[in-house]
């Protein structure tokens, strides 16, 4: 059931998938929905739901990501960061959190579904000093632009850039940008059998 809507939905998408990707999307899903009573992931409880809301969501950022070498800040349970690893894995993925149940929850997954090019953090991200930094810096249902700013300006390089998957675009979030940084894209994302509106905000430090 869930295989046939992933089909379905990658179709739409024009995304492309080995059969080995689309076991480790559904798996994830499969984990999401065992492990949510216990560590309270998401307060999303269908299967099908989260297909749509989690994985193909997270999705839809994969065309616009540029570089190699990427962090997800308040990942959560790894949100956008595991399903954009699974699909890039040319792509390298920290992903960071400060609760250590999300913590664990992530690598329980990265070894129940072997998936090589994804690393987890437990740290608050104002506090965390890579040793080297990041083509790019994502967050999906974090923090305003603002604040992710502020509190993630140590993390990309010099030429990297700040992607923030945001709902219906606010304005005032946009607004309060310090002046140091510029949005450079405002992408509209169409994701299958979701209708609410969803972007994906791509900033960078001029
Ligand atoms: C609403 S959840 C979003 C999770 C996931 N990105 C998603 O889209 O489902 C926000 C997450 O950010 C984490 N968080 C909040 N402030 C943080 C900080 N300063 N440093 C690291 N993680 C933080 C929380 O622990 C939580 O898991």
């Amino acid at each position: 059931m869930l295989s046939a809507q992933l089909d379905e939905y990658l179709a739409e998408m024009n995304l492309s998938a080995t059969e080995q990707q689309k076991k480790q999307l559904i798996g994830f899903v499969e984990m999401l929905n065992k492990w949510n009573k216990a560590y309270n992931l998401t307060s999303i409880r269908d299967p099908q739901q989260m297909l749509i809301r989690h994985i193909m969501d997270s999705l839809a950022v994969s065309p616009h990501l540029v570089g190699e070498r990427f962090i997800d800040v308040g990942t959560g349970p790894g949100l956008p960061g595991i399903p954009l690893a699974i699909m890039n894995p040319d792509k390298t993925f920290v992903l960071l959190d400060s609760l250590g149940k999300r913590i664990r929850f992530q690598k329980q997954v990265q070894h129940e579904l072997g998936i090589k090019n994804i690393s987890s953090v437990e740290s608050r991200v104002e506090a965390y000093q890579p040793e080297t930094k990041f083509d790019g810096v994502l967050s999906r249902a974090f923090a305003s632009i603002e604040d992710m700013l502020h509190w993630c300006h140590h993390l990309p390089t010099d030429d990297g850039c700040y992607y923030a998957l945001k709902g219906q675009l606010a304005e005032d979030e946009m607004e309060k940008l310090p002046e140091e940084f510029e949005v450079t894209d405002v992408i509209e994302l169409k994701v299958p059998r979701l209708d609410e509106q969803r972007h994906l905000l791509r900033v960078i430090k001029k």
